[in-house]
């Protein structure tokens, strides 16, 4: 850095319900000051956008850490940022970043792509195995004292069956790892897969997600929510799927059109469902009662990523985007195409 010209210390908002953000100031400390908005909404955000401390401009800040908890950044947000030189997602999804309006603003939205594909695998299998082999069924009466080995009656053997997997991006294919030991025909559709991607998992590829659904004893959902994705499972499909499939969503709740599932469980054809994701995080007390009152569908609060070590990964990748964005490095994982904007440069000299 020139003597003549000291590097400013940038502002990183970051968005969540963190206690403390003691990793992000390890990686950041150096070079920003940070503010920890906890905010479900951007009202709530509102007041965070103002200047922060004695000297700040009303430029908002250098860059976002945003992580689950704030349900949408739109153009509201954006558009008092005019400085930001990021917004980086502490997840894999970012379908709560607006990025038509992260586009227009100009600024690079990242997410983390890599730091908990084999947890969601690892769960999903986890809900699958559950859901099969009736572990709920099993285990609550033993919970009131009645022993009774009944409860599994009905169970499929899981060799030979058909798990029809959703999408075949990072997830899918550890999905697809753990699922061919165990002795189950892989089926897939993913309409943006490498070709050939199949060929090398020695999985089958199909081109509908209707022919999908109606082969799959087990359908596991791994796409990214979008807006074609936004109740992809629904009435139509739910209607071609076998007597007795079941459901495991380890995707994101709106995914699956949760009124249509609940009349599958309750009339048919599914056996069961492993959710760790809702159409409304966290549900309506209603919902979620609805949900349980079946005795085959087990439902986990959004915790497939979490593991000690994938938690603290995920928050180490995600400073240091934000720190290589300070530093006018090269980003890593941009998930849009932001609209060049003039008087992008960082504003002091480079080292
Ligand atoms: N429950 C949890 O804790 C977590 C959930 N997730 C969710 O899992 C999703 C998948 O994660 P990754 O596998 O890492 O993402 P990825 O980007 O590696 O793979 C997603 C795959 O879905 C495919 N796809 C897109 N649209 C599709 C469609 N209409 N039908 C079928 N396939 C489609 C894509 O072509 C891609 O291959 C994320 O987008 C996120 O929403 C991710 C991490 C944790
Ligand atoms: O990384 C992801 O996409 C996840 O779903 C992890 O959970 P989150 O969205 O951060 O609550």
């Amino acid at each position: 850095m020139s003597l003549t010209s000291p590097r400013p210390r940038f502002w990183v908002l970051v968005a969540d319900f963190l206690d403390e953000a003691a990793i992000e100031t390890e990686i950041l400390g150096d070079l920003a000051d940070l503010t920890l908005a906890q905010a479900f909404d951007e009202t709530a955000l509102s007041p965070y956008l103002e200047p922060q401390g004695a000297g700040s401009d009303a430029q908002g800040p250098d860059a976002v850490l945003l992580f689950h908890d704030l349900k949408r950044l739109s153009a509201a947000s954006f558009k008092r940022m005019p400085r930001c030189k990021v917004v980086v997602r502490a997840g894999v999804g970012f379908d709560n970043v607006d990025l038509d309006a992260a586009n227009q603003a100009g600024i690079p939205v990242c997410n983390v792509p890599d730091y908990g594909t084999e947890e969601v695998a690892d769960h999903a299998l986890m809900l699958l195995l559950a859901v099969a082999r009736r572990l709920i069924d099993c285990d609550r009466p033993l919970r009131q004292g009645r022993w009774n080995a009944s409860f599994v009656h009905g169970a499929p053997r899981l060799r030979g069956k058909t798990l029809g997997l959703v999408g075949c991006g990072r997830i899918g294919t550890a999905m697809v790892l753990r699922a061919k030991p165990l002795g189950l025909r892989v089926m897939v559709h993913d309409p943006k897969a490498v070709r050939g991607l199949d060929k090398a998992l020695g999985v089958e590829r199909v081109e509908t997600l209707a022919e999908l659904a109606a082969q799959a004893d087990f359908l596991s959902l791994h796409c990214p929510l979008d807006s074609s994705t936004y109740h992809l499972i629904n009435h139509a499909i739910f209607s071609v799927m076998k007597p007795g499939a079941i459901l495991i969503n380890t995707a994101r709740g709106p995914v699956v059109d949760e009124t249509a599932l609940l009349e599958a469980l309750e009339r048919g054809p599914l056996a069961g469902a492993g959710l760790d994701v809702l159409e409304s995080e966290p549900p309506a007390a209603e919902r979620l009662t609805a949900l349980l009152n079946h005795p085959r569908v087990i439902v986990t609060p959004h915790v497939a990523f979490y593991s000690v070590e994938g938690y603290c990964e995920l928050r180490h990748k995600a400073a240091h985007e934000v720190r290589r964005a300070l530093l006018g490095q090269p980003l890593w994982n941009v998930v849009n195409a932001p609209q060049p904007r003039s008087g992008g440069e960082l504003g002091w000299e480079r080292p």
